[in-house]
């Protein structure tokens, strides 16, 4: 039997995206769900049919509900399904692998909720939170503007933005930042990662955040500012009055205020919002402590009152929301209802993905191009999600294999075994108990008979039990028409002559009349007193080479310039004009620094 395992999201059909205001997800609250509650297996079908079958098989009724409501809205589930590639593969790896085999790191600075570079005061997560605070709160969501869109960049050396808080946060994205990596996407998973880190509830994170290109307006809340500034201010963020005091008390259960920063309301390096550590634990101590009045939070007890803005804004209900947010679950249930909120105002053009998931299984494509025996080598890996969520309870009892189709489309009659990698032993991790386990292939594939996609197969080793992943039906798809050629291509940089950059490809001798070939570079782009670079398409003509080989034409941009900032970002190899475009994205320039070029 051809099963298959699946993925989708509870709330597909339930977003009403043409809201005139700023997209917050109070409609939606409580609506995510771990993917593996989603998951089933069913015979191979065609998409819509599929989840007909799944709607009918749902085995939890309060979703049985929901999806016969959905079965009305097929097409908008069918877009649920994740299939490879995706728009937001890379962004997945961002948020999903935090550690071991494959690591991105995004959360390495928050290791632990009160880490912070052991400089004196410093609290990452802290840091990271206020920062994505700071730069929603100048939303103004009747208008649509503002909101998560990273316009902090611009406004660091603002008043209202005091400290090294932002900056520092903004340059630890810099080694994420790419064209499929936004800087405002990021600041969403910095508060997703820390309430993670801090033992909050988990935030869902939606992805498709566009960046500003130039600086907001100003209004970032204030603690002199009175209470009715400070109303309007979170009325103004899509906020009402309890819920501001929900979102400032969730706030301030880390971190604290900075003699540096503020010293009219401190004399300390730090003085933290709640005593203890529990400044450095996502808790409710900020609420207990101030209804007990035991508290030393400096915006309470600061001896000028004017600068009390905790004091008056938590009292401003006659206490009713402390009260309520005295009770740790919904404490927690509220900050990820308002985090979540703050995290998805976002300007009205902006839609936001579904929220991202662990991918059940994924793959990656390391090499795809012509070796000297004139034969094409394909390899890569299959990351698997085992453990907890999964089926897969041992991660001993895996094993995966491939089979593919040649370019013709017909199953070749081969299979391409994988095994795990020696380095961490193939292990990976993500956030809340996310577990992966790498199989990795490497194939030869004949030049003349190509490749078009591929299936992989995941066997439970103990049972013999075998599930075909066929990427909702027609394969994970592989295109052997362009072939970017990674050993051939190269990169250097000196002092005196800047940047240099060859990119080697090849194309299909039948595929190359009438088209053209050109590398589309994201460049970029220092700007001055912004701490992440603008980004630019630079695109670039291939020119054709004598090189012919295995049926295939050779073409080569040499000694590109590029500046130092460049060495380090993505491109895509685009080939036009001809019967439809391939493009062979999100190549990464780093590898190729400092390495010859060598010869095929
Ligand atoms: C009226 C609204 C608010 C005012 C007046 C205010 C004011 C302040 C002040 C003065 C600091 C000290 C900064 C420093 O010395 O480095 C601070 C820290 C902080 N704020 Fe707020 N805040 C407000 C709302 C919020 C909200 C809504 C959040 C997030 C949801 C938030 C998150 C934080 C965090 C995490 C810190 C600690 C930063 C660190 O330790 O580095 N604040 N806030």
């Amino acid at each position: 039997m051809m099963n298959q395992a699946f993925r989708r999201y509870n709330d597909a059909s339930t977003r009403n995206y043409s809201d005139k205001r700023l997209l917050n997800t109070s409609a939606n609250r409580n609506t995510w769900a771990p993917s593996s509650v989603f998951r089933y297996s069913v015979v191979s079908v065609h998409t819509s049919t599929r989840f007909f079958l799944i709607t009918l098989i749902s085995y939890q009724p309060t979703h049985l509900i929901m999806k016969t409501t959905a079965l009305a809205a097929l097409v908008s589930l069918t877009t649920a399904e994740y299939i490879w590639p995706d728009k937001y593969d890379q962004i997945e790896d961002v948020f999903t692998l935090q550690g071991g085999f494959n690591k991105k790191g995004f959360i390495d600075p928050i290791q632990s909720c009160g880490f912070g570079q052991n400089q004196p005061g410093r609290q990452n997560t802290a840091e990271w939170v206020r920062t994505a605070y700071h730069d929603m709160s100048t939303a103004d969501v009747d208008a649509g503007t503002g909101g998560l869109d990273a316009s902090i960049m611009f406004e660091t050396e603002r008043g209202e933005n005091k400290g090294d808080a932002m900056n520092n946060t903004l340059a630890h994205f810099q080694n994420y930042y790419t064209s499929r990596t936004t800087a405002a996407d990021m600041l969403a998973l910095a508060v997703v990662g820390s309430m993670a880190v801090c033992n909050g509830y988990e935030i869902p994170f939606r992805v498709g955040r566009v960046d500003a290109t130039e600086a907001g307006r100003k209004g970032v809340p204030e603690p002199q500012q009175d209470l009715s500034s400070h109303i309007a201010s979170f009325a103004k963020q899509g906020f009402s009055q309890s819920e501001m005091i929900e979102l400032v008390a969730c706030g301030h259960s880390l971190g604290g205020v900075h003699a540096s920063n503020f010293p009219e309301l401190t004399s300390q390096t730090v003085q933290h919002f709640e005593q203890s550590d529990s400044f450095e634990k996502f808790d409710n101590a900020v609420v207990t402590e101030f209804l007990d009045t035991n508290t030393t939070n400096p915006l309470v007890v600061a001896a000028n009152d004017t600068m009390n803005s905790d004091k008056r804004i938590f009292a401003s209900d006659g206490n009713k929301t402390m009260h309520a947010l005295a009770d740790a679950t919904h404490f927690q249930e509220r900050c990820q209802d308002v985090l979540a909120r703050m995290i998805d105002t976002v300007p009205k053009d902006v839609v936001l993905s579904e929220p991202i998931n662990p991918i059940d299984v994924k793959p990656y494509i390391n090499l795809l191009a012509l070796n000297h025996n004139g034969t094409i080598d394909f390899s890569g890996y299959i990351r698997v999600r085992y453990g907890k969520g999964t089926d897969r309870p041992d991660v001993n009892d895996i094993a995966v294999h491939l089979s593919y189709k040649n370019r013709a489309g017909n199953a070749v009659n081969e299979t391409i075994q994988t095994t795990r990698p020696v380095w961490s032993d193939g292990i990976g991790s993500g956030f809340n108990g996310a577990n992966f386990v790498y199989f990795e292939w490497t194939a030869e594939i004949d030049a003349d008979a190509g490749i078009s996609g591929f299936n992989a197969f995941v066997t439970t080793k103990s049972t013999g039990d075998v599930v075909e992943h066929d990427n909702g039906g027609n394969g994970f798809p592989v295109q052997d028409t362009v072939l970017y050629q990674l050993e051939q291509s190269c990169s250097s940089y000196s002092a005196a002559e800047g940047g240099k950059l060859n990119i080697v490809a090849a194309v299909r001798t039948d595929a190359v009349s009438g088209t053209k070939l050109d590398l589309h570079f994201s460049k970029k782009v220092p700007r001055q007193g912004v701490i992440i670079p603008g980004l630019e398409t630079q695109i670039e003509s291939f020119k054709e080479s004598e090189k012919t080989l295995s049926g295939y034409r050779f073409f080569d941009i040499q000694d590109m310039s590029i500046n130092a900032a460049s060495l380090s970002t993505d491109f895509d190899v685009v080939l036009s004009g001809g019967e439809k475009d391939v493009n062979v994205g999100f190549l990464e320039s780093n590898g190729l620094i400092n390495r010859d070029c060598v010869a095929l």
